[in-house]
């Protein structure tokens, strides 16, 4: 749904995001230019092999970046955060994007095209810095997660997405953490099946290491959790 497009210059959520230090002239450009839109939870904000017409910027809400993997199954690569860019590799590239965008929960998204993008990274030297700095910093995400999905044991990933999904959404006043995955999701990160994941979380409930409300988590045992999270199998 489309709706009327917030100012970016006195916009909060711009302070979070690479588009932090732009000034005035580019920014009241990229305004008014700008496309946002409202989405429903579970929606596709956008879908592999579309072509990269420009970058998405997560206004409110979450979203979930996946990526089909062999089979058809999907893997949850990342989780965006409100102020994250999503799909500006492709779109830097000029190529079709290699993963999807699909909202976890009522979300609004800023659409800004590509040639607005280029034109601010040759005409804003701060902003370049960012947009490199932000690519490589997502590069070295994912050789984490490859190097995670080969070479740990369900149990050690489990826990990992544990902590990772603390870290993304952190906790309410309880200690719960904020976000209620479905198991699909849950095992999509981790890239096992969602009988394996929830009879792993079982397992760190019985041993005390985790609580759980419904679909929420709670961590009881951080430094073991942790250390369960980096222990490698190279059997
Ligand atoms: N989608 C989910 N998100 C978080 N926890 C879940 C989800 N589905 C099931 N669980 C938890 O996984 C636990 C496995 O052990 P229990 O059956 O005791 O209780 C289960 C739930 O609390």
């Amino acid at each position: 749904m489309k709706l009327k497009r917030p100012d970016c210059e006195t916009c909060p959520v711009r302070t979070l995001s690479i588009f932090e230090c732009v000034d005035k002239v580019h920014l009241s450009e990229i305004s008014r230019t700008k496309g946002f839109s409202a989405y429903k939870k579970g929606e596709v904000i956008f879908r592999e092999g579309q072509p990269a017409l420009g970058i998405y910027i997560l206004h409110s809400g979450s979203v979930k970046i996946t990526k089909t993997g062999v089979m058809g199954r999907e893997q949850i690569v990342t989780f965006a955060k409100v102020g994250e860019i999503m799909g500006y590799q492709p779109m830097f590239l000029e190529e079709e994007y290699d993963i999807s965008a699909v909202t976890l929960e009522s979300s609004t998204i800023c659409f800004i095209h590509r040639d607005k993008i280029f034109k601010l990274i040759e005409e804003d030297k701060d902003f370049a810095y960012k947009f490199i700095k932000t690519a490589l910093e997502t590069t070295k995400k994912v050789t984490e997660i490859v190097s995670s999905l080969s070479q740990k044991t369900v149990r050690s990933r489990v826990a990992e997405s544990i902590l990772i999904i603390n870290q993304e959404f952190g906790e309410d006043d309880n200690g719960f953490i904020q976000t209620s995955l479905s198991r699909e999701d849950l095992s999509a990160m981790i890239g096992t099946s969602s009988e394996s994941y929830i009879r792993t979380l079982k397992e760190f409930k019985d041993d005390g290491l985790i609580s759980t409300k419904g679909k929420l988590i709670k961590i009881e045992k951080l430094g073991e959790l942790t250390q369960i999270a980096e222990i490698y199998n190279y059997l």
